[in-house]
């Protein structure tokens, strides 16, 4: 059965019982409006987790732009169904006071991973994103925390909060989840009009084009130009970054031996696709 659970102090209370009873806790954070990206998280958490909670929060802390957080989608009736049909035991949505009261004045503010392209780009996302993170697993005690990798900077993030403050919750970075054409699942997907959401998969492609012309030994900075130049050219409004970083720091790639990935950010029909693959 899964229940809808909207205060901490029941919170707390169902997952004590579930504590006493032996059960490992899992937690898929999000923010609602639910594909198959956020729903493969919490079949994952269902098959290595005796017990699931799915929070569905549209943490307004976490949004630089007060546009976005208006017109982010919400469906929580729609979402509840397919967490039921999953399996989660349980959904909790919090309201903006519950999680926020009043006198609330703490920021968790991560340094390092939290500073480049997201960070530059959307300033304070990171503290709210941190802040609300570290809440919300306080809130569950949960055992293990479930995140998407289309959310890379974001996983590394969560990594270094959870490894610097000791939490005692084990992370998990899952596989994106893409539609058949290659675009990754995101929410903000549905405010593509029809000819955007047929251009929106030539970003992924050119960054698989632009894997490939590293890999046969073309520049980075030519590779990465070509890529955004293929982007421009199917009509998107702009890009804000095609980069190799380091997978873990997100700072320059200096050393080859290590981890890389390529991260993405443009804009079409006034929508902010982000993307990211392994090189
Ligand atoms: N396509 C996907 N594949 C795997 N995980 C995903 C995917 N999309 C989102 N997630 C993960 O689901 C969790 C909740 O994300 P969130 O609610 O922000 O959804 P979203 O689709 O990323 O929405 P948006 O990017 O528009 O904010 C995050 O850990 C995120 O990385
Ligand atoms: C992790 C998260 C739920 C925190 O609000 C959010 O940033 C998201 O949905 O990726
Ligand atoms: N999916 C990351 C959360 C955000 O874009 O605000």
């Amino acid at each position: 059965m899964t229940v809808i659970i909207r205060t901490v102090a029941e919170l707390r209370e169902v997952v004590r019982s579930w504590k006493a009873e032996g059960h490992l806790v899992g937690v898929v954070p999000t923010m609602g409006a639910l594909h198959d990206g956020h729903l493969s998280l919490a079949r994952r958490a269902k098959a290595e987790c005796g017990r699931v909670i799915t929070t569905i929060f549209v943490n307004p802390k976490q949004f630089n732009n007060p546009d976005d957080l208006k017109k982010y989608p919400r469906s929580e009736d729609a979402d509840a169904a397919l967490l039921r049909w999953v399996g989660v035991e349980v959904v909790f949505c919090p309201s903006p006071e519950e999680v926020y009261p009043e006198g609330f004045v703490t920021t968790v503010s991560v340094g390092g991973v939290s500073e480049p392209l997201e960070g530059a780009l959307r300033p304070g996302h990171f503290d709210g994103v941190a802040t609300v993170v570290a809440k919300l697993f306080g809130m569950t005690q949960a055992d293990r925390g479930y995140f998407g990798q289309k959310d890379w900077q974001q996983l590394q993030v969560v990594q270094r909060l959870v490894a610097d403050l000791n939490l005692a919750v084990t992370v998990v970075g899952c596989e994106t989840v893409r539609d058949p054409d290659g675009l990754a699942m995101s929410s903000r997907n549905v405010r593509l009009t029809a000819a955007g959401r047929q251009r929106a998969p030539a970003l992924y492609a050119a960054m698989l084009a632009a894997a490939r012309d590293v890999r046969s030994g073309l520049p980075q900075d030519q590779a990465m130009a070509k890529a955004a130049a293929a982007v421009m050219a199917e009509g998107f409004e702009s890009v804000e970054y095609i980069e190799l970083r380091d997978a873990e720091t997100l700072g320059a790639v200096v050393d080859l031996g290590r981890p890389i990935r390529m991260l993405a950010a443009a804009w079409l029909d006034g929508v902010r696709l982000i993307d990211n693959i392994a090189v």
